[in-house]
């Protein structure tokens, strides 16, 4: 595979050009949990997959049966009967034989014949309205499956609580579990009931075979042997083509994202890397492209093997049948019929075959979505807690500590026997330098996270035993890291509660100064906020700041049911016009509401105003006190503040 020079990078060669050949030298890819499914698939005994059915077989059937019983039902039974059919086709068919190879003149044969042949008719008919009728029950089960995992996954993954995704191995399984489990749902459901077609057809074939001559079975099992193989190789090299693709599948996703999306267009063209990607895209494409033709060639060989082995299998089974006429031991008409019923049975055994190694690789990627679904279960709220206090006059935080996943270890927990105290209607400001743990204290006073030691308590409630839901409608926050929804300017501010009036949501903008951004919009409030949609806008992140701190603002605005305002860095993006604004709002907020408000900055000229001010150091308070005490106080506040406050001294001298 070659490529030519894209618009805009071809016919400028120069000296820098000449290493873009180098394309970017990738190391290898982090190896991901599904490609051990992936090689175990591709390594499994038939012995191992065999064993596993029954579990894998209930499993889909439980899903299934939670979907749609009757489609299941449906399904089942009309599988049942293509196999009763394809037994009645049969014997028909022996039948008809019978009739047709009789010593009798001509006309009379084709008399005698006519009966079965009616017969044969109906069953065939009756076969294909079976088969029809199931493919359909078949066709309308899959999705419903996907979409009844789907609900499942994204029920939990709402549910859990918000430190199981700082928790990568409980990230990277709802990952896997988005990515593949749910749709391997439905794959597994639909697998399972071909293997089931299959295993019908081939008992339907020995059935009859039985009925008609029981020497024929030997024979039926001689001529299913090379298709076993056969099928059995053939399924096993796919598996073994799709996981050699499986490494440079990624490393070309990896590269298409870069080449395409939104995010990294600006880069790309500033860095001049458009014919590094290419050339990386190149040598990745080739390399997968060699593996595959190299791969389609053996399995092409292993195909012919089999068909040769079938073949000859076939013609000695043919022998014997003939060998079987000629000493009398089988009619002509059943030796006719037991040709049918082992074609029959040759073509249900390989696509039962293949579609069961189908259900064990589906089956692993299922089996991991069960059991993510069992991890996030453990992970889920209490589901009968005591109900929320309604407001606080204090909040009271008592010798808290708190750990994210991987620190305990460490043995450096993010805040470390805190003990703090936030009262209704005063300001306290958290500062403190880079990964101090402001941000952590603003989650536990959020009640999105729980101390491993310690206790928050509202007014002597501990609320780590109490609703969390109802108690986070009593808080408001504006988020460091907020949300862009891809809603309208107004839902963006109103979020779950749309019934506030108009008054509400002024207020909530004007103190954000996020008016003036929804004056500029196309169309006003009513614009959706992200382009993916028909007419719809992309704000500044200083503009999207704005909106998310009105949102906090409008949820803090009902009356006295939201008696904390958390700010997290709510000015970072702002200008100076905006964000003077905003401080002097928030003040207004707490003075008018009674709200305890919480407020997190690096920018120190803003948290003087603060009634209370906690300097935090390595997850600890180190110093608290009002502007005046700490600046009197020769500790890490007054230095920061002496850093900042002398960056706006003008220098005097030469
Ligand atoms: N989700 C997380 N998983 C693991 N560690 C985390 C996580 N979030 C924060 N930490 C760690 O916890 C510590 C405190 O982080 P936190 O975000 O609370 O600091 P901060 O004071 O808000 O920092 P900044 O001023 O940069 O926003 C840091 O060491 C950080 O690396």
């Amino acid at each position: 595979m070659t490529t030519s020079p894209p618009p805009g990078t071809g016919g400028d060669d120069t000296a820098a050009d000449a290493h873009d050949q180098d394309g970017l030298s990738l190391p290898a890819l982090v190896t991901p949990k599904w490609r051990q499914f992936d090689d175990q698939a591709a390594n499994a005994s038939w012995g191992r997959i065999g064993r596993r059915m029954p579990f894998l077989v209930s499993r889909a059937t439980a899903i299934a049966w939670r979907s749609n019983p009757r489609d299941v039902i449906t399904a089942a039974v009309l599988n049942v009967g293509v196999g009763a059919a394809t037994a009645w086709a049969l014997v028909a068919t022996s039948g008809v034989l019978g009739g047709l190879f009789a010593a009798v003149p001509t006309a009379d044969r084709v008399l005698a014949a006519l009966p079965s042949l009616a017969v044969l008719a109906a069953a065939l008919v009756v076969r294909g309205v079976c088969s029809a009728a199931a493919g359909r029950a078949q066709a309308r089960l899959e999705p419903q499956v996907e979409l009844t995992a789907e609900k499942e996954l994204f029920e939990h993954s709402t549910a859990v609580e918000l430190r199981a995704f700082d928790d990568s191995d409980f990230h990277d399984h709802l990952f896997r579990s988005y990515v593949r489990g749910t749709s391997e749902a439905g794959t597994l459901v639909r697998h399972t009931i071909d293997v089931l077609t299959g295993v019908v057809g081939i008992v339907a074939a020995i059935g009859v075979l039985g009925v008609l001559h029981p020497l024929l079975l030997p024979l039926l099992i001689l001529a299913m042997l090379p298709q076993w193989w056969g099928s059995a190789a053939s399924a096993r090299m796919r598996y073994r083509l799709l996981l050699a693709f499986t490494e440079g599948r990624r490393r070309k996703l990896l590269l298409e994202n870069l080449m395409t999306s939104r995010d990294s267009a600006a880069e790309v063209r500033s860095f001049t890397m458009e014919r590094r990607l290419l050339t990386e895209f190149d040598r990745v494409a080739r390399r997968e492209l060699d593996i595959q033709l190299d791969l389609a060639t053996r399995q092409s060989l292993v195909r012919l093997a089999a068909s040769a082995a079938s073949a000859v299998v076939t013609a000695a089974v043919f022998a014997t049948l003939a060998l079987l006429l000629v000493n009398g031991f089988v009619e002509l008409a059943v030796a006719g019929a037991a040709v049918v019923a082992i074609r029959v049975a040759q073509s249900a055994l390989g696509s039962a075959l293949s579609s069961l190694t189908l259900v064990y690789e589906s089956g692993l990627y299922f089996s991991d979505f069960v059991a993510f679904l069992e991890q996030a279960r453990a992970r889920l709220p209490e589901s009968s807690p005591a109900p929320a206090p309604r407001g606080f006059e204090q909040i009271r935080l008592e010798h808290v500590t708190f750990a994210y996943p991987g620190q305990e270890a460490e043995g450096e927990p993010a805040l470390e026997d805190v003990s703090l105290t936030f009262t209704r209607g005063r300001t306290v400001a958290l500062v403190g330098e880079n990964g101090s743990g402001k941000t952590t204290l603003a989650k536990l006073l959020s009640g999105l996270y729980a101390p491993q030691q310690g206790t928050v308590s509202w007014d002597g409630t501990d609320v780590g035993e109490v609703d969390g839901r109802a108690l986070r409608r009593q808080i408001a926050v504006i988020a460091q890291d907020h949300t862009h929804w891809p809603l309208t300017a107004r839902r963006n501010v109103v979020m779950s509660s749309p019934d506030g009036d108009d008054g509400r949501l002024d207020r909530a903008a004007g103190a954000a100064r996020a008016d003036s951004v929804v004056g500029d919009l196309p169309r006003g409030w009513d614009t959706l906020l992200d382009k993916r949609f028909v007419e719809g806008a992309e704000p500044s992140g200083g503009q999207w700041q704005r909106l998310a701190a009105a949102r906090g603002f409008y949820r803090g605005d009902d009356g006295r049911a939201t008696p904390l305002l958390i700010a997290d860095e709510p000015t970072a993006a702002l200008d100076a016009r905006a964000e003077h604004t905003f401080f002097s709002s928030l003040h207004a907020h707490a003075g008018r509401t009674g709200a305890a408000v919480v407020l997190i900055t690096h920018r120190l000229a803003s948290v003087r105003m603060a009634d209370h001010i906690v300097v935090l150091r390595r997850g600890r308070v180190v110093e608290e006190g009002t502007h005046t005490e700490l600046v009197a106080h020769d500790g890490l506040y007054r230095e920061l503040w002496d850093l900042q406050a002398g960056a706006y001294q003008v220098p005097t001298g030469p």
